[in-house]
């Protein structure tokens, strides 16, 4: 009989293992090791000055690597069959000043096989008004929405955008968004870096933390965070939380970071809920804003990463 076709394991839209890049004396990544999955979004976090946008431009063939591998759709990063495939949003920008803004998208969809029309691309980032105004005219927000248009055009298979709604308004970063999750329902690969840990959490698949140049944590945001819930309520700093705790069910944790926010864990239910704020009523404190939530991805971020500025 004949055995059944065995499917190949789908190779990653990324691959990076042991990525080493060094400025001068400086080593920037250090022995980098992530996967981004076919298909999927995967949103790399970090602190500034974590090696996020080296790592990306590693990926994107625009600086070399001191060491380690990378394949981008199983190829080097500077193979030109990976040109037609990937899109890249720079962080800044790449276009020449002077160049109107139609212009230089439907300048860009010339090196594509079948590019998305220009004009509707336009219309839904909101730049329809602008098709003829120079880039240096445009304000920073329409000038990441033209990099996010430039970036898409191709129908590339694989997608980097490094902070692609850093500066962008509620309702441009809503488009962005929104055409991320296009992307991904279409079946490109989308490699994004940001901030924005809310959108780290609605946007990816796949969310990898890197700090001082290595992978920290990686995983999807609801593993990440974890199914635990936290009581968490705001008061008057200084609040004396070892009588707390010495009240609350065996096995709870309590503390107030930062200062005047106070976070309960463990067995989160009525009985601790009861117990914590008959606490509060006793010492006459007000517990405002009191909820009940899971960990966030920033409460994991600064756990991992810390709160000292780089
Ligand atoms: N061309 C360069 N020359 C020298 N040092 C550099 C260069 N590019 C980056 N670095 C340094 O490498 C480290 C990583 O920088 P990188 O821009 O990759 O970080 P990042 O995580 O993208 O930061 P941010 O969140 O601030 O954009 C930083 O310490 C930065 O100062």
């Amino acid at each position: 009989m004949e055995s059944p076709a065995v499917e190949p394991a789908a190779e990653p839209a990324v691959e990076i293992i042991e990525l080493v890049k060094r400025y001068g004396g400086a080593t920037a990544i250090d022995g980098l090791t992530l996967r981004a999955g076919r298909g999927a979004v995967t949103a790399v976090l970090g602190p500034n000055g974590a090696g996020k946008t080296s790592t990306v431009e590693i990926c994107e063939g625009f600086r070399k690597a001191d060491a380690g591998t990378v394949r981008v759709l199983g190829l080097p990063p500077d193979a030109p069959a990976l040109r037609p495939k990937v899109g890249v949003m720079l962080q800044s920008g790449g276009v020449p000043p002077a160049m109107r803004c139609g212009e230089w998208l439907r300048l860009v969809a010339r090196f594509y096989a079948r590019p998305l029309d220009a004009g509707t691309l336009l219309t839904r980032l909101g730049l329809s008004d602008h098709v003829r105004t120079p880039y240096r005219r445009l304000s920073g927000g329409q000038q990441q929405r033209l990099s996010l248009a430039a970036a898409v055009i191709g129908r590339p298979e694989l997608v980097f955008l490094d902070e692609p709604t850093a500066g962008l308004d509620p309702q441009a970063r809503h488009a962005c968004w929104e055409l991320v999750g296009e992307l991904r329902s279409a079946g490109v690969s989308v490699v994004l870096t940001t901030h924005h840990m809310d959108e780290a959490e609605r946007l990816a698949d796949q969310v990898v933390i890197i700090d001082r140049g290595r992978v920290v944590a990686e995983g999807s945001p609801a593993a990440l965070t974890g199914a635990e819930r936290q009581l968490r309520f705001r008061a008057r700093p200084g609040l004396a939380l070892e009588e707390l705790l010495n009240a609350l069910p065996a096995g709870s944790a309590a503390k107030e970071s930062p200062a005047g926010h106070y976070i309960i864990e463990g067995q989160v239910g009525p009985e601790l809920l009861a117990t914590a704020t008959a606490w509060c009523a006793a010492e006459g404190v007000m517990a405002d804003d009191l909820s009940i939530e899971r960990r966030t991805l920033e409460d994991v971020f600064l756990e991992l990463t810390g709160r000292e500025l780089r």
